[in-house]
């Protein structure tokens, strides 16, 4: 593994299938143009909107979506992580949120399904519950291992909660942690960098964070930031509030670097 680019994408998804997939191409060849090898796509980058309307075309944006991913890996000759769509469970009128990790021959390298879901009524007014339309995942994310981009671990949104999950995933050997996300305006401004930081730390890893932003339908607004964070915790790049993206160099050299300063994940003791 050398030092790569790396990107985080940031958009405003809307209900409409289409004008979300031209906004995402637009800004995965900002990324590409600027170098980055590896671009992540936020939460419901595809398709952010009312449950029954995500619901009935939800076969429509998953196979859409997974084409679209494929496209772009391919078109632009980069790996691309689709940070969270809806993929219809079989027999159910359920969907598993998926995020999904394609090469750039447009071959899929994993995929996970989030695990921890967003039932919770915010102190906005606002009542989330993710689990009317979502079925849990149940299996722990793989780790991805690349020779040109270092160990991957995947998950998604509410799951950065849950340092468990982080844990297993640098037990497994994870350099890199995706956070996509679609996180909350109200929750965002005091939670979203610090659980962000606290998972780079904790388990020494990049952090790589794309993000919802602004106002995606009737009342949703989120919080934007996406961003990407060295081992140390150190933000390298924030997109702000707009669309756009955070671009920030992944090193071998530093992860190695911040092992040997903090070797914390050797001190474990549970
Ligand atoms: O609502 C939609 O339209 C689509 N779904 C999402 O955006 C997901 C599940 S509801 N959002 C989160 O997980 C936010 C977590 C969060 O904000 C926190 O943990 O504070």
């Amino acid at each position: 593994m050398k030092s790569y680019l790396a990107a985080a994408i940031q958009m405003t998804s809307v209900p409409e299938l289409k004008e979300n997939l031209v906004q995402a191409e637009e800004l995965i060849e900002i990324a590409v143009r600027q170098g980055a090898q590896l671009v992540g796509l936020p939460e419901n980058f595809s398709f952010m909107g009312e449950d029954q309307k995500k619901l009935a075309q939800a076969e429509t944006i998953a196979r859409e979506t997974e084409k679209f991913l494929k496209t772009m890996a391919q078109r632009y000759q980069v790996n691309i992580l689709g940070g969270g769509f809806p993929v219809p469970v079989e027999g159910k009128d359920k969907v598993f949120n998926t995020a999904l990790l394609i090469d750039p021959n447009g071959q899929e390298l994993t995929r996970y399904q989030k695990a921890h879901l967003f039932d919770v009524n915010v102190p906005d007014g606002n009542t989330y519950r993710e689990s009317i339309t979502v079925m849990p995942g149940t299996e722990l994310p793989s780790v991805y291992s690349s020779e040109t981009l270092g160990n991957i671990g995947l998950s998604v949104c509410y799951d950065v909660r849950f340092p468990e999950l982080y844990r297993h995933l640098s037990e497994k050997g994870t350099d890199i942690i995706f956070v996509p996300a679609a996180f909350t305006a109200f929750t965002g401004k005091d939670h979203w960098q610090v659980l962000l930081q606290a998972r780079a730390i904790e388990n020494t890893c990049y952090v790589i964070a794309p993000a919802q932003t602004g106002i995606n339908y009737a009342r949703r607004q989120t919080h934007g930031h996406a961003m990407i964070i060295d081992p140390w915790g150190i933000v390298l790049a924030d997109a702000g509030e707009k669309p756009g993206v955070a671009i920030a160099e992944i090193n071998p050299a530093r992860i190695e670097q911040v092992r040997r300063q903090m070797p914390s994940l050797q001190h474990r003791v549970f």
